[in-house]
C-alpha cells in the first residue's frame, strides 16, 4: 500500500491550495551534534524533501481555519529530536494563541535514537503544550498514520478528544522489531494495529485519508459549536394532554418495556442532522449498552451520552465501563464547554463478579459527581426505563426531561416488591407507591418537562423521536444562554432542596 507523506497528507486534508507553512529553519540542540548526525540529517532531508521530521502550518478545512502538525516518516522515521519537538511545540502554542483547532498526523518510529534522553524528554514539552491547548477549550484532532511508535504515541498521538487510525496502520507502543530483538520472539499478529486498537476502544475509527477531511469538518462543526451561542428557538409545545400524578405507574413500566419502543439510535437517526458516534473509553474498554456520539439537534451542538436498550444484555445491562465512557463524555463536554444530553433507558446496572470487580459503584459514585458538577449546561432525558444507579448516574443535569411513560426508581419495581413484600409479585403497588412515573418525578421536581406520547411511543415512533428533538434543540439553546454561573447555581440549590 502506498502511503501518503506528511505534505501530500495535508494536501489531502485542507481546501485546495489553503496550506501555509509555520515552519522556520530547524533550531541546533544544545550542545551541538556530531558529523555523523549532521550527515544523517542532511540524507534525511534529501531523501525526503523536508527539513525535519515534522511539518507545521495552517490552512482551511470547508472554509474553517485549523493548524496542523503532521510526522514525515521518510526523515528519519518521523522520529522526534529537539527541533522537531520546539517545532511541534511552536506550532502547538501559535495554534492556542491564535484560537485554533489543531489536527495531528502522526507517523514516527517515536524518540529518535541519535539524540538520546534529552530528546525523550521532550515528550513532557509537547504534552504540556497539547494540555494547554485542550485547557483552552480548543479541539485536538488526531489521525495516527502508519506507523506510529513509541514515544510519539505515548505523548501527542493519545491525547485527542477524537483519535481515528489509518486503515493496515502498525499503531503500536514499542516497535515489533525491537520486541523481537530484546525478547528473541514475535510479537503477536493484529495486536498493534488500528483496527485491533478500534476494537478495544482505544481509537475512534478506522478512517482512510480521503474521508478526513470530510470527517474534520463534520466534528468541528459540533466541536467548535459552543463558541458561536445559537439564535434562540420557539418553545414547541409537546406536552401531554394531562398530567397526573396518580395515573396508573405500572401502565408507564409496561409501555417502557414494549419491544418496539424507539431507542437512542432512533432518536439520533431520525431527529438529530449531524451524529459522530465515538468509540469506547479511548481507553481501552467498551460497553454496547452506551452510544457516546457527537451531535446537533437542530443548530444545537452536544455530546450524547445515551443508554441504548437494544444493546444492553438482560443479564448485564450496563457495566462499569458504560460509565467510564459517560464520563469520557462529561470530559469533552467540560473542556469543551459543549453542551451535554444524556439518554436514560436501562433495566439498570449489570449486577455481577466482573461488574463488582470494575467497581460498578464506584463508577456510578463518580458519573454522579462529575454530571451534577459539570461546568457546561446539561440536559437529561428518561426515554424509558429508568431502574437504579445506573440509571440515576445520568440523571443530575440542568434540565430533567421525561418522555410521559419514562419511569425513574431505586431498582426495578419487582426488586422493590421482592425487598418489602419478599415476592415480585406486588412490583405494580410497589411502583405506585414509590412514586416512579413521569407525572409523580415532576410533581416532586425530580422532572422539569414532560413530552406527551399520543397514546404510546411505540405506536408514533417517528412523531415520537421528532418531538423529542425538537424539544432538546430548545432545551440546549435556552440553557447555552443563560449565564453558566446562574445555571450551575441553579442546578445545585435544585439538588440541595429535593424531598425537603
Ligand atoms: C516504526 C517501525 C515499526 C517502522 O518499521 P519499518 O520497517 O517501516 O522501517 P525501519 O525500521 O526500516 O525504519 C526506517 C529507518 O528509520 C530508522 N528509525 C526507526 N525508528 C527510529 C528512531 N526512533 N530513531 C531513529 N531512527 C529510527 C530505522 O533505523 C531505519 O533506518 P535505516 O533506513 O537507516 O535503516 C520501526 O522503525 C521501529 O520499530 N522503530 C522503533 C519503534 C520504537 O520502539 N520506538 C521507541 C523509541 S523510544 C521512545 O520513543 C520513547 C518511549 O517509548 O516512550
Amino acid at each position: 500500500m502506498t502511503r501518503l507523506n506528511a505534505l501530500e497528507l495535508v494536501d489531502i486534508v485542507l481546501d485546495e491550495g489553503s496550506y501555509l507553512s509555520w515552519d522556520t529553519t530547524p533550531v541546533q540542540p544544545a550542545g551541538g551534534i556530531s558529523d555523523a548526525y549532521a550527515a544523517e540529517l542532511e540524507a534525511a532531508a534529501q531523501k525526503s524533501g523536508v527539513d525535519e521530521s515534522i511539518i507545521t502550518g495552517e490552512g482551511t478545512i470547508a472554509g474553517r481555519r485549523v493548524a496542523v502538525i503532521a510526522g514525515e516518516f521518510r526523515f528519519l522515521a518521523g522520529s522526534i529530536g529537539v527541533a522537531a519537538a520546539e517545532r511541534l511545540v511552536d506550532a502547538i502554542e501559535r495554534a492556542t494563541l491564535e484560537g485554533l483547532p489543531l489536527l495531528a498526523g502522526p507517523a514516527s518510529g517515536g524518540t529518535r535514537m541519535q539524540e538520546g534522553t534529552i530528546a525523550f524528554l521532550s515528550m513532557v514539552k509537547i504534552t504540556n503544550a497539547v494540555i494547554a491547548h485542550r485547557k483552552a477549550g480548543l479541539p485536538y484532532l488526531v489521525y495516527l498514520r502508519h506507523p506510529t511508535t513509541g514515544g510519539v504515541f505515548a505523548s501527542w498521538g493519545s491525547l485527542g478528544h477524537v483519535t481515528v487510525a489509518e486503515p493496515g496502520s502498525l499503531i503500536g507502543f514499542l516497535g515489533p522489531r525491537v520486541f523481537e530483538a530484546i525478547y528473541g520472539e514475535k510479537f503477536p499478529e493484529n495486536v498493534q494495529t488500528g483496527e485491533n486498537l478500534h476494537k478495544m476502544g482505544i481509537v475512534d475509527a478506522v478512517i482512510g485519508p480521503e474521508r478526513i477531511a470530510g470527517t474534520v469538518s463534520r466534528v468541528l462543526d459540533v466541536l467548535m459549536g459552543a463558541k458561536e451561542v445559537p439564535s434562540s428557538v420557539p418553545d414547541p409545545d409537546t406536552a401531554p394532554d394531562s398530567v397526573d400524578p396518580n395515573s396508573d405507574a405500572w401502565a408507564a413500566i409496561t409501555s417502557s418495556r414494549r419491544p418496539e419502543r424507539p431507542g437512542v439510535r432512533d432518536l439520533l437517526r431520525t431527529a438529530a442532522n449531524t451524529v459522530l458516534p465515538l468509540n469506547g473509553t479511548g481507553e481501552g474498554e467498551k460497553d454496547p449498552g452506551l452510544l457516546l456520539a457527537l451531535a446537533k439537534f437542530g443548530s444545537a451542538p452536544c455530546i450524547v451520552l445515551g443508554q441504548d436498550r437494544f444493546r444492553q444484555d438482560s443479564r448485564e445491562p450496563m457495566g462499569p465501563a458504560a460509565l467510564r465512557e459517560a464520563r469520557r463524555g462529561m470530559r469533552l463536554a467540560a473542556e469543551l464547554h459543549l453542551p451535554l444530553v444524556t439518554v436514560i433507558d436501562t433495566p439498570g446496572a449489570a449486577l455481577s463478579k466482573e461488574a463488582e470487580e470494575g467497581g460498578i459503584a464506584g463508577e456510578i459514585a463518580r458519573s454522579l459527581a462529575d454530571l451534577a458538577n459539570l461546568d457546561a449546561p446539561s440536559v437529561s432525558l428518561i426515554l424509558g426505563e429508568g431502574s437504579g444507579g445506573g440509571a440515576l448516574a445520568l440523571i443530575p443535569t440542568d434540565r430533567v426531561l421525561s418522555a410521559e411513560h419514562g419511569w425513574l426508581s431505586p431498582l426495578p419495581p419487582e426488586g422493590a416488591s421482592a425487598i418489602v413484600h419478599r415476592t415480585t409479585e406486588r412490583a405494580a403497588e410497589m411502583a405506585q407507591s414509590q412514586g416512579v412515573h413521569a407525572p409523580m418525578l415532576q410533581a416532586n421536581g425530580v422532572v422539569d418537562r414532560i413530552i406527551a406520547e399520543h397514546s404510546d411511543a411505540s405506536d408514533e415512533p417517528l412523531d415520537f423521536v421528532a418531538r423529542v428533538g425538537e424539544t432538546l434543540e430548545y432545551e440546549l439553546i435556552s440553557l447555552m444562554r443563560e449565564p453558566s454561573a446562574r445555571r450551575l447555581a441553579r442546578r445545585m440549590d435544585r439538588y440541595r432542596g429535593l424531598g425537603i
